[in-house]
């Protein structure tokens, strides 16, 4: 059995990566987070939480000569761009510094590092981009992102980065929310909503991510990938494709351009990936933008929301 330590476990890549793995008997799983568990009561069996803030430089070393795994799968992150816009020190702290100890803890227990990058780490003037795009973020959680790449590629440990764009899915007690959800809710409550016709994504389901993260681990793959959707969409045919799905009203969509929002940090225009590499290599399928949107359907009812 291999161990496995996912950080950043509550999460909504964490929490479906421990869902994934929790059962497979190849894996010993360490599910770990800021705190205490917000993982669903019912997969306690299959997974051992332990509390890791992956900024705490001490706490990872003691983790690591701990658990000793064979695998770290990073997803910890600061991941609400404005804000780290806006507070550059707990954002260097947890998007950067943070990699570095857990480096550091790699190289002492010869883990396996697998990295979660992002389609902002690129301009967007030029995409969809392949995995050898030239990096030149326009935020700074694009910038932290890339100096945490250009920390594992200037180590001698053996390692990995998925690099994935606007994920959306389902998670318990979720930190984030994403266009799926934030549309069918607004449309359900009546609100009219502004959403951009001049940004286009890769949108990648959470499901689809962690698949992707979990062929790296089962071929001990190493270097760049791009784990995204394939459907190369603006948030605005997202909306509307959302909207269809649900019988939403179409009416409330209303098609902007991203000059009117004043949000503190620029977003960059086109980004979205090519993924053949990890399709020819890793053997990874996503889904459409569409069946994406009726798995989280069937979660949503589900989980009676
Ligand atoms: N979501 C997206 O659209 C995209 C995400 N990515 C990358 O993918 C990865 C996973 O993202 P996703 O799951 O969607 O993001 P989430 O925000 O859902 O999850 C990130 C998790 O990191 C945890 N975290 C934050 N700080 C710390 C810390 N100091 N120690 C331990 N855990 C911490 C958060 O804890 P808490 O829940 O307590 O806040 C949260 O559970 C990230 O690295 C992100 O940069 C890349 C492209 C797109
Ligand atoms: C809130 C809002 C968003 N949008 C659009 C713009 C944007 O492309 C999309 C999602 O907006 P958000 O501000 O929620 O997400 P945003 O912070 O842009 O999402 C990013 O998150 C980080 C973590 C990443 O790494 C990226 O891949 C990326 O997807 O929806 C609107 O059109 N109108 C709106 O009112």
């Amino acid at each position: 059995m291999k161990k496995v330590l996912i950080s950043g476990a509550n999460g909504l890549l964490g929490q479906k990566l421990v869902q994934k793995l929790k059962d497979n008997p190849n894996y010993q799983v360490y599910a770990s987070g800021k705190g205490k568990s917000r993982l669903p009561e019912d997969w306690e069996k299959g997974y051992q939480w332990i509390e890791l803030d992956v900024t705490d430089a001490e706490q990872v070393m003691e983790v690591f000569e701990k658990v000793r795994p064979d695998f770290l799968i990073h997803t910890a992150a600061m991941t609400n761009v404005d804000d780290c816009e806006t507070n550059k020190t707990a954002c260097d702290l947890c998007n950067i510094e943070a990699v570095r100890y857990l480096i550091h803890a790699c190289e002492s227990t010869g883990t396996h590092f697998i990295h979660l990058s992002t389609d902002f780490i690129f301009s967007g003037e030029d995409g969809p981009y392949d995995e050898d795009g030239v990096p030149d973020p326009v935020n700074y959680y694009g910038m932290t992102k890339l100096k945490s790449e250009q920390l594992l590629q200037a180590s001698q440990i053996k390692w990995a980065i998925a690099r994935t764009v606007l994920v959306y899915g389902l998670a318990a007690d979720m930190s984030r929310s994403n266009i799926i959800l934030w549309v069918k809710k607004s449309l359900e409550e009546g609100k009219t909503i502004q959403v951009v016709n001049d940004q286009w994504r890769t949108p990648t389901l959470a499901e689809d991510l962690a698949e992707g993260c979990i062929l790296i681990m089962e071929k001990g793959a190493t270097g760049i990938f791009n784990i995204s959707g394939k459907d190369f969409l603006t948030p605005y045919d997202m909306a509307m494709m959302t909207a269809e799905y649900f019988g939403l009203d179409k009416s409330l969509i209303k098609e902007v351009d991203s000059s009117i929002f004043k949000q503190p940090a620029r977003r960059p225009l086109k980004t979205g990936f090519i993924i053949e590499k990890a399709q020819s290599q890793l053997g990874y399928s996503p889904k459409s933008f569409m069946d994406g949107i009726g798995i989280l359907s069937k979660q949503i009812k589900l989980a009676d929301l």
